[in-house]
């Protein structure tokens, strides 16, 4: 089951000056920064109540984000989803005809399993899949 929006992953070109935005902007902090290697990203999070905000900047040109600023520019990149039993809504997903980018849920930032379904079939959204890693998937 998908239970809220987890995060609003934006892209960035320069993820200093836009924590410095974002701080402004929401009168706080973030709370966390992380890079993960497999991914190509470094980012930081800021709280927005229930929600938050995962700000994204390229760690190398083939990351998903430099190839994203490219074409698109700084901006929205992808919206994630909570979910109580990441493989069980991988395989409801798979049978309902989207398609994901990994077979098997892979380790995001912030102590989250991930999984991605390409934009093709989302209409043009990239969609995060994310799960508390201390709930082990079955
Ligand atoms: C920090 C970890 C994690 C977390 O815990 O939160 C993250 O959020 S990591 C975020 C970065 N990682 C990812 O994005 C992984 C998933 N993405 C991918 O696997 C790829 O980016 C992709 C979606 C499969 C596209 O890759 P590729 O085909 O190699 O790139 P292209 O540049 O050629 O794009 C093809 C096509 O798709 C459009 N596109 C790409 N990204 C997005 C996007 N974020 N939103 C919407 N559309 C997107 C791109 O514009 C191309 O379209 P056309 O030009 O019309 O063909
Ligand atoms: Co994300």
């Amino acid at each position: 089951m998908l239970t809220n929006v987890e995060h609003i992953g934006i892209a960035v070109r320069d993820i200093a000056a836009s924590n410095a935005l974002f701080a402004k902007l929401l009168n706080s902090q973030p709370y966390k920064a992380e890079t993960v290697e497999a991914e190509g990203v470094t980012t930081s999070f800021f709280r927005v109540n229930q929600t938050k905000i995962e700000l994204l900047e390229a760690t190398d040109a083939a990351s998903p984000i430099a190839k994203f600023l490219e074409k698109k520019g700084e901006g929205i990149h992808h919206i994630a989803f909570e979910v109580d039993d990441i493989e069980a809504e991988m395989s409801r997903l798979a049978a309902e005809g989207f398609t994901l980018l990994s077979e098997k849920p892979k380790a995001g930032a912030d102590n989250k399993l991930v999984c991605f379904l390409h934009p093709k079939g989302t209409n043009g959204v990239l969609i995060e899949l994310c799960q508390e890693r201390t709930v082990l998937p079955k």
